[in-house]
């Protein structure tokens, strides 16, 4: 259950007075998400239409810093038809507001729910999505550093210790120990960055049918090479969720999807089976220090970190390179 903090109605009520929304007339809280506490807030204007709401409370994971950075990137995308929820701005003009000594945001609702079974038609769109995000970020200022890239990859897995990778699998010390030196030796620096969004998986797309109406959870987004983004998604989207099997049509669903708006460079597509490997490691990083460090009594369930090992050591073989050329 991902409500920390606990809201009053009256709390809430004052809350949404310092935007000019209507008045609280429902406030739930959201069960998905771990990192934040959520509401869906129902609002009515005096006219008695109603308009609904996220209200986000950011808790220990986004640094107040960087709220700017990933407020401004929603409104800068929704301007440019991206399918990102607006944020609203209260009644001064701020995209965020303190209570309580933490930050809170109101953004747009969208609807949409996030598919657990991806069709290709699915996976394409979300691939043109993402190109999309790309595109329109081309011209968006902010800046901010991948908070988790290889240092910080590296570090987890170091804090987990050898024992402990041990217990989850007996090869999973092995396998990072030979992959995290081959990605950081071969990190393709040159390669175009922009803004990516970094962990673009299917609980962060909502979708009606084939289409994508909205991209959400911008809370890992930075400025990075772009090509990894897509290697995020590949890995995201593109195996059963245990990591078990491949799902080559849905992979070429979303490489064509993505193609179709921000062509792959020969020396991205090049690049991309490394990438993939690097995603795999960042993913398998956060998952191994969770499922080691999270309490057994704990509301929230870690996610298996072998589901990313077992891409690692898909992306890792030589005959499945070829997978990212143009076909
Ligand atoms: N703009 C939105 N429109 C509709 N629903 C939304 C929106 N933003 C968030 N949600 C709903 O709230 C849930 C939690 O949101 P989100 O994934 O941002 O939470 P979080 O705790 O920050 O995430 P995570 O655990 O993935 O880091 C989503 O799964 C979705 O159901
Ligand atoms: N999407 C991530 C969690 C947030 O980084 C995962 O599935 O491990």
């Amino acid at each position: 259950m991902a409500v920390y903090t606990r809201l009053g109605a009256e709390e809430l009520a004052r809350i949404i007075e310092a935007f000019d929304v209507g008045t609280l007339v429902s406030a739930k809280g959201i069960a998905e998400g771990v990192s934040n506490s959520n509401w869906l807030i129902e609002t009515q204007r005096a006219g008695g239409s109603t308009q609904r709401f996220i209200l986000t409370m950011y808790e220990t994971r986004v640094d107040v810093a960087d709220l700017p950075f990933f407020l401004n990137l929603l409104d800068h995308l929704a301007a440019r038809e991206c399918p990102v929820p607006r944020t609203i701005h209260d009644r001064e003009g701020a995209s965020y507001r303190l209570y309580d000594g933490k930050a809170l945001a109101l953004i747009e609702f969208l609807p949409g729910v996030s598919v657990s079974e991806p069709t290709p038609a699915q996976a394409h769109a979300v691939g043109q999505a993402l190109a999309q995000v790309h595109h329109a970020a081309r011209d968006f200022s902010g800046d901010r550093a991948n908070g988790m890239g290889h240092a910080a990859w590296s570090e987890l897995l170091t804090a987990c210790g050898p024992d402990a990778l041990a217990a989850i699998d007996p090869g999973l010390g092995e396998l990072v120990g030979r992959e995290l030196p081959l990605v950081s030796a071969n990190w393709p620096a040159h390669l175009p960055h922009s803004v990516i969004h970094a962990d673009l998986f299917p609980d962060n797309v909502l979708m009606l049918d084939d289409r994508v109406t909205g991209l959400i959870d911008f809370y890992f987004a930075c400025v990075d090479i772009t090509a990894y983004d897509v290697a995020v998604t590949h890995a995201a989207w593109c195996f059963s969720p245990d990591g078990s099997q491949f799902l080559p049509e849905l992979s070429a669903a979303l490489l064509s999807g993505y193609s179709a708006v921000c062509p792959l460079s020969a020396e991205e597509r090049e690049a991309l089976p490394l990438l993939a490997r690097a995603a795999s490691l960042r993913f398998l990083a956060t998952r191994a220090y969770d499922w080691i460090n999270t309490p057994t009594d704990a509301l929230v369930t870690p996610k298996d970190p072998m589901a990313f090992a077992r891409r690692l050591a898909f992306y890792g073989q030589p005959c499945n390179a070829k997978l990212f050329q143009e076909t």
